[in-house]
């Protein structure tokens, strides 16, 4: 069975490439309508593409002047223009979708669409404007993902779950979730400068047969995992590389360190 490698370089700096893992990823960010990740700046600096989901919209253009206090905010928003924002449009403000307008940012209404959340909009949107590019596969960054309301985190989930086969990676503060898909071997390799110790491993939707890793404190071993039953939560990463495999799709969730 094929290797998939995850690194969570996106959150280093662009200029200090990491010489252990070789990953080259097209990244695309999401903002979502909560308070921005203190690494916002540097998500956003790493992506190709920026999409507001809605209300995200209004973080922008809060928040990002918050980063940059000695600059002026007039600046900092047009230097931080999302390339589009797309949603029911039910939460940004009117000031907020006028200026971005103005300056030539897409504006997406799809407030016919009442079935799927912002999110799923705009991984539709990123998934049909980024086709393959000379072999470099897309990985969807989701900043304010994790937190706050159940209903819309269990939403954020279910994105992974439906776009099974697109990279996307759900960011809080606090820590980072994606999927294992169950057709591949994995391969993490760990950032611990920035990520770790604390992780889990999580199956999602129906219980799992068997799940086997390497550098974990509580490595499984042909484990079986479903809810009622045994998870693998508040486990820990020993090294620099974690692999999994499994019989099912899993989440893998690492900590995120406070620097
Ligand atoms: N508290 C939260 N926790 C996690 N994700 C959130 C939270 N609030 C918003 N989001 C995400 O941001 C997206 C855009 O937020 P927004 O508030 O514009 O959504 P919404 O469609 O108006 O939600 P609702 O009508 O249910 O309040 C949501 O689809 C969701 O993915
Ligand atoms: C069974 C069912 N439950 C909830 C909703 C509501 N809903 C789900 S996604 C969405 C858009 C949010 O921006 C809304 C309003 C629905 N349509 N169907």
């Amino acid at each position: 069975m094929e290797w998939m490698c995850h690194c969570s370089s996106f959150l280093l700096s662009p200029e200090k490439p990491n010489s252990a893992c070789s990953l080259s990823l097209n990244y695309a960010l999401v903002i979502l309508n909560q308070s921005l990740p203190r690494f916002a700046p540097l998500l956003w600096d790493h992506a190709h593409v920026r999409v507001c989901a809605d209300g995200g919209a209004n973080r922008v253009y809060d928040e990002m002047p918050l980063f940059f206090p000695h600059q002026q905010p007039s600046h900092v928003r047009s230097r931080y223009k999302p390339d589009a924002i797309k949603g029911d449009m039910d939460s940004i403000r009117r000031e907020v979708l006028d200026f971005y307008a103005k300056l030539g940012t897409k504006i997406i209404d799809e407030s016919h669409d009442q079935d799927t959340t912002d999110l799923h909009k705009c991984v539709t949107y990123m998934r049909d404007l980024t086709p393959k590019v000379d072999g470099s596969e897309q990985c969807i960054l989701v900043a304010g993902a994790l937190g706050g309301r159940f209903d819309h985190e269990i939403g954020n989930i279910n994105v992974l779950c439906r776009f099974s086969n697109t990279r996307i990676i759900l960011l809080s503060d606090d820590c980072l979730i994606h999927l294992l898909p169950k057709n591949r071997h994995h391969k993490i390799f760990i950032q611990s400068s920035i990520e770790g110790p604390h992780c889990g491993l999580i199956p999602i939707g129906m219980p799992s047969g068997s799940s086997t890793t390497t550098g974990l404190k509580w490595d499984l071993k042909d484990t079986a995992m479903r809810f009622g039953g045994l998870i693998s939560t508040s486990n820990v990463v020993k090294g620099e590389i974690v692999t999994v495999q499994s019989d099912s799709d899993l989440l893998w969730t690492i900590s995120i360190k406070k620097l």
